[in-house]
């Protein structure tokens, strides 16, 4: 979908990204990540052409985007940023239709689409008609998420977008994302430095150090085959166990076959999470069930260490 080939870009001479190969596949959620200053932002905004590359060549759908008139790539890109962008004398629903409006959407189709969206991000439908500051700052953030997907764009391009919220409103946009990715099947690149966010939400994660790409590839492979020293002390040698619990889940890892009666865990929750409930209870054993409420099997205390070693 987006092929980076020896990439680099200056500011003052001095390379802020440096020679970087990244192929961005299409259907999956790439999270670029990295110390401060690395380049994660200046990679993200070389694909719209919000900056322009210096040398090598950005390939979309296999046109190198210099190609491309800059509004009409920026149409087919979806982008939100931390601190949000949204224009603070329109309405809501103003806000979210801003390309559907360039690309002269008729008003019902736009209205429709504005319902849809405010559906799909949890956010009530009666605050289409209000501005911006009448907003908290989650929701400012859901309708500038809501904006980025409003034509419907082939590519969602975000950068820190649940920067500065609270943990809690950043788990719940977070797992947002992640059902819109499942359900929309987009290609998403996402910058964060959070590291528990893109483990949560990478299919793909990029770490970046110093203008370059480290180390790139699923989000277990970084935890349990660090290229080098860099990488290791970056997911934290500490932390490593609970982390890479993050990345399974109870259905994953429960016993088919068995059973047992006691409050049943659902199949999504993270064997992080698992971990918790299992501590919380004082117990060794959770029943697991599917989204339909059918039980699947049954999730040992031993399974989460089994996990640890077999990943
Ligand atoms: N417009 C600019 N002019 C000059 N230097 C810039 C500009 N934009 C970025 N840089 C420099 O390029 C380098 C990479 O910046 P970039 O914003 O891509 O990093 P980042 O990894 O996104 O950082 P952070 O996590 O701190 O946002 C930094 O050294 C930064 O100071």
């Amino acid at each position: 979908m987006i092929q980076f080939n020896q990439v680099s870009k200056y500011f003052a001479g001095k390379a802020a990204v440096d020679n970087i190969n990244l192929h961005i596949a299409a259907g999956e959620f790439t999270v670029l990540i990295g110390t401060s200053g690395s380049g994660k932002s200046t990679t993200l905004k070389m694909i719209n052409r919000l900056i322009e590359h210096d040398e090598g060549t950005i390939q979309f759908a296999g046109e190198e985007i210099r190609s491309f008139n800059p509004q009409a790539l920026r149409r087919r890109m979806g982008y939100a940023i931390q601190s949000i962008g949204l224009f603070p004398h329109w309405t809501v629903e103003k806000n979210i239709t801003t390309v559907p409006g360039l690309l002269k959407w008729p008003q019902a189709q736009k209205q429709a689409r504005v319902s849809e969206l405010l559906a799909l991000l949890n956010l009530e439908d009666n605050l289409r008609q209000r501005y911006p500051h009448q907003l908290s700052g989650g929701q400012q953030q859901r309708v500038g998420v809501a904006r980025a997907l409003a034509a419907d764009p082939e590519v969602l391009l975000m950068d820190e977008p649940f920067g500065a919220l609270d943990p809690v409103t950043r788990g719940a946009l977070q797992q947002e994302m992640l059902r819109i990715h499942r359900l929309s099947g987009r290609t998403i690149v996402l910058v964060t430095h959070d590291i528990d966010e893109a483990l949560a939400l990478a299919d793909n994660i990029v770490l970046m150090d110093n203008g370059r790409i480290v180390q790139q590839g699923r989000p277990v492979e970084l935890l349990t085959r660090p290229a080098n020293d860099f990488v290791r002390d970056f997911f934290g040698r500490s932390e490593l166990g609970v982390r890479l619990l993050s990345l399974g889940n109870a259905g994953g890892a429960a016993r088919r076959g068995e059973w047992l009666e006691a409050a049943p865990v659902a199949a999504e929750m993270s064997l992080r999470e698992a971990l918790s409930l299992f501590i919380a209870r004082q117990t060794d054993k959770l029943p697991v069930i599917d989204a339909q409420g059918v039980p699947l099997g049954v999730l040992h205390f031993s399974d989460l260490l089994r996990q640890r070693e077999g990943a």
